[in-house]
């Protein structure tokens, strides 16, 4: 029995791209379009990059990655009081999710939460799935002003990344990035012990997947783990790097672009004898948000119309149900 394998590759095969002209303040549309047409390259190939000067400031990272790691190390007792709702916001522990095509549950612990609604907002939007209220825990008074910080800086980012597709596929800037209001973002705080290398091959902190929604901010620390399939089908190291984060295509995107972009299959396994942290913030619009591919002249739709919100949620069901 051995851990899952993968290539180590150089750094520069993941290209790193510097988002300083989307995220910078200043309007420069030529400089702007440089950065849009790097990353539409990135996401039509690997469809993973990473990405440096995001503009999140790396105190508030850090800020969000102690207070999760406090969370994660409190009593499974106390991390319980957060259960996971049916909304999906709180705690989920570990050997609770399995990946579509996996044969194990995944080994890593999460702590899921969503846009802070106001009351009346909550009310209004009571029957929609995945909005619903956050699941703070009383003994870390913190976390729920730094991780709603953390949330509204990523999506921030998030949606000049998806301004800048637009750009690059020649729509109309706002098309992936408009409907915000209401969106069903999610934060995902993760946690993954040191795996047992006696565990074997087929088991994962979370296995291969490809993300469900729109587009996926990766913060990872300095442990390494995750791993990201190749176009030529290895499986490849995606090495930390510092100030950065990864940014990669889920499967709505991958529909609205009628596949131009690529929601690729990516795994993490913790063989180290530390445990692992990383943040990933699921960056997607407003439940209804019809996810209906955009198509040049002369292509046919590959997909069939949808939501990005019933997408999400389809594949939730096959997760956890
Ligand atoms: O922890 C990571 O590096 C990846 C997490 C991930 O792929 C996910 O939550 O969808
Ligand atoms: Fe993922």
């Amino acid at each position: 029995m051995n851990f899952a394998k993968a290539k180590r590759i150089p750094i520069e095969s993941i290209p790193v791209i510097d988002i300083a002209a989307l995220t910078g303040g200043r309007t420069d549309p030529a400089a702007e379009l440089t950065v849009a047409e790097q990353m539409g390259e990135a996401a039509n190939g690997v469809g993973f990059f990473y990405v440096r000067n995001h503009g999140v400031p790396e105190e508030l990272i850090k800020a969000a990655f102690d207070i999760s790691g406090r969370f994660f190390a409190s009593p499974l007792e106390a991390k319980n009081s957060v259960r996971v709702t049916e909304k999906k916001r709180g705690y989920i522990e570990p050997y609770t999710g399995i990946m579509k095509g996996n044969t194990r549950r995944d080994f890593r612990e999460t702590f899921l939460w969503g846009r802070e609604f106001d009351r009346p907002t909550l009310d209004e939007l009571a029957s929609v799935p995945l909005v619903g209220p956050n699941q703070w825990p009383e003994f870390l008074p913190d976390m729920k002003p730094v991780l709603n910080d953390y949330f509204e800086a990523c999506v921030e980012v998030g949606r000049k990344i998806l301004r800048a597709f637009a750009l690059a596929m020649e729509i109309e800037p706002g098309y992936f990035s408009g409907n915000f209001d209401r969106c069903i973002a999610r934060g995902s705080a993760l946690y993954y012990p040191p795996q047992p290398e006696n565990l074997g091959e087929d088991q994962f902190g979370i296995g291969a997947h490809t993300d469900w929604g729109v587009l996926t901010l990766l913060c990872q620390d300095e442990v390494g783990g995750l791993q990201v399939l190749s176009g030529d089908g290895e499986w490849v190291t995606a090495h930390p790097i510092p100030g950065t984060f990864v940014v990669n295509v889920g499967d709505c995107l991958q529909k609205w672009t009628n596949r131009r972009l690529l929601s690729n299959q990516h795994r993490v396994v913790n063989s180290s004898d530390r445990y692992r942290q990383s943040i990933a913030m699921f960056v997607d619009p407003d439940f209804d948000t019809p996810i209906i591919p955009v198509v040049r002249p002369g292509e046919t739709p590959r997909d069939e119309p949808t939501t990005c919100g019933e997408q999400v949620m389809d594949s939730f069901r096959k997760a956890y149900d």
